[in-house]
């Protein structure tokens, strides 16, 4: 068993990574956080809030804050990567040198790296020279200004070394965060990265003035498309069905605070992809860059993922919301698992 992980460091101050870092404080660890902005690190440290993202929580006084890697990564027993997906290669590479040699390494990010088709954690071990199986991917329900609220939700941390999960799982359990270990890292990655394309797609049905009938089916079947793809990659298919599948696309595509499930509500209303990433205010929403990374994966292995080809298209193709919901309603008839 590994010892205690006491000292730990966040890498980006923005919704998640500043809500995880208050479930590590509130777990009693000592956090040090990293913001690229120093006005961000400055509020963190200073006044103990993180009003650009999170505003109105109060975060443990325990937590500091830095713009400067270097002081952010002296001393760190565990290192957390909170960047978006694709700023996740040019951060990393930065921050590479920087890394405390036996730290673990633990990625908060959803989503598949645009061009090379990589998950994070794939991403993560090419650049720093590690196992991928070292990485401790977190993921699960976990609408971060609902965790910083101090409401209960669990989360899954994958990892194929048993140990490192346990590490981190040790060191973020709390009265309200309870973390579930799992050693299927394949398909929690995607599952975490695939639900934000398919919340994408609730959204904007919602935008479109479509109910209750229509979100669950784009629910079950977008839940089809991404166990399909996990399975020909190698995942266990249960995983879909725990909190890193099922789970995560209940939170996502259900909830008004996902950025994915607004940023497609927009769209559905009728608003450019332009507008809607004004409207979005600086926050990513990883699913209108994955939903054409996880469709390229889709088709480089041979995958039929029809809801995610047509947030691609709705996105990065200009074609109208409508056509595409008229068009998945089109195609053959099928058996349900085929
Ligand atoms: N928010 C949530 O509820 C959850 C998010 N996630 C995942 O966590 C990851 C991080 O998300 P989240 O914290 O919410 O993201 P935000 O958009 O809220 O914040 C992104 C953070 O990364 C920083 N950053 C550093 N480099 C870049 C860059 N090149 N481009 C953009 N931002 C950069 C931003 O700095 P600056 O402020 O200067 O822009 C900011 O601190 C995503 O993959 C997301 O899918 C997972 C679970 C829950
Ligand atoms: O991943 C999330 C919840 O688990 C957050 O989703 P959004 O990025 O859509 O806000």
């Amino acid at each position: 068993m590994r010892p205690d992980v006491q000292r730990v460091t966040v890498l980006g101050a923005g919704s998640w990574g500043t809500a995880f870092a208050k479930v590590l404080g509130d777990a009693g660890r000592d956090v040090t956080m990293w913001a690229r902005r120093e006005e961000v690190a400055t509020d963190i440290r200073e006044r103990h809030t993180n009003s650009a993202y999170l505003p109105g929580v109060t975060l443990p006084a325990t937590i500091t804050a830095t713009s400067d890697p270097a002081e952010a990564l002296r001393a760190a027993e565990a290192v957390v990567l909170a960047v978006p997906s694709q700023s996740l290669r040019a951060n990393l590479t930065a921050w590479r040198d920087l890394l405390p040699r036996d730290a673990i390494l633990v990625s908060l990010a959803k989503g598949v790296e645009l061009g090379t088709l990589k998950r994070m954690s794939e991403v993560i071990a090419e650049i720093v020279g590690i196992d991928a199986g070292d990485v401790v991917v977190v993921t699960g329900p976990n609408l971060a200004k609902e965790i910083a609220a101090g409401q209960p939700s669990a989360s899954v941390l994958a990892c194929a070394d048993h140990d490192r999960a346990v590490a981190i799982q040790r060191a973020c359990a709390n009265s309200y965060f309870r973390p579930y270990t799992n050693t299927d890292v394949v398909g929690c990655e995607l599952g975490g990265a695939c639900k934000n394309v398919i919340a994408l797609s609730t959204g904007m049905a919602a935008g479109l003035g479509l109910g209750t009938n229509t979100m669950a089916t784009l629910i079950t079947r977008g839940l089809a498309e991404m166990a399909r793809l996990g399975a020909k990659l190698g995942a266990d298919p249960l995983t879909f069905a725990g909190l890193a599948g099922v789970g995560d696309l209940v939170a996502t595509c259900s909830s008004p605070l996902s950025r994915n499930r607004t940023f497609g509500e927009r769209l559905g209303r009728g608003e450019t992809l332009e507008q809607a990433q004004a409207a979005a205010g600086g926050q990513v929403a990883e699913g209108v860059m994955s939903c054409s990374s996880i469709r390229a994966l889709a088709q480089s292995v041979g995958v039929d993922m029809p809801i995610t080809d047509a947030m691609h298209r709705v996105c990065h193709e200009g074609v109208d919301p409508r056509q595409a919901g008229a068009e998945l309603l089109g195609r053959s008839q099928k058996h349900e698992w085929s």
